[in-house]
């Protein structure tokens, strides 16, 4: 497993070890002691998953930018298992250096690529094809009562996304800028 840091403190991409046979391949999508050791190495506290999600998407459409707010802020290990997608990660952390900042990278089913989004964070992504299976793993539990949302296209943000007219639920589409948000 290969981990490279971002600009972002805390949000790291992890590059699992696939092994490749003439049958297809192999990897290990997670291994909790080594999962730790990343955390470890890069000084953040322990976690445990709770919940794994799972969500199919159109080519177009756009889910984000959402958070839980503290006590449910939840943490992500996300990952493409089938399909593209373009992975959107705002520090909305109070106090941070990077408050405010984004980070997007493509994920999907031939690079198996996976992001980890520590809690404090909004998250979104974009399916850059049909059929994409977005799936992650959560350190907190689903708490609608928590939940919060920040306009995908907020201009203070300037986050770029790769395709025009992103198909969006209502929710998503009425999101306030951060700068409105709730934190
Ligand atoms: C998130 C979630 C949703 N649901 C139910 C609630 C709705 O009836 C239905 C669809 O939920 P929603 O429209 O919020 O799904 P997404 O737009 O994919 O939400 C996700 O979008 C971005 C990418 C995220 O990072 C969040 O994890 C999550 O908010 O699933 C559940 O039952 N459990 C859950 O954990």
């Amino acid at each position: 497993m290969n981990v490279e840091k971002t600009p972002i403190p805390g949000l790291l991409v992890i590059k699992p070890r696939i092994f490749n046979d003439p049958r297809g391949f192999f990897f290990e999508s997670f291994n909790h002691e080594a999962f730790l050791k990343v955390l470890e190495e890069d000084g953040q506290p322990t976690v445990d998953f709770v919940q794994d999600n799972h969500s199919c998407s159109s080519k177009g459409v756009l889910r984000g930018l959402h958070f839980q707010r503290d006590p449910h802020a939840q943490g992500k290990l996300v990952r493409v298992v089938k399909g593209a997608a373009w992975d959107v990660a705002v520090d909305i952390r109070p106090g941070s250096p990077t408050l405010g900042q984004w980070f997007g990278i493509k994920l999907d089913a031939q690079e198996h690529t996976m992001l980890w989004v520590p809690p404090g964070f909004a998250h979104g992504f974009q399916a850059l094809e049909d059929d994409t299976h977005f799936l992650y793993k959560t350190t907190a539990y689903y708490a609608p009562e928590s939940e919060g949302s920040i306009a995908y296209n907020d201009p203070e943000l300037g986050i770029k996304w790769p395709l025009q007219d992103p198909l969006l639920n209502q929710k998503d589409l009425d999101a306030p800028s951060m700068r409105l948000t709730h934190l």
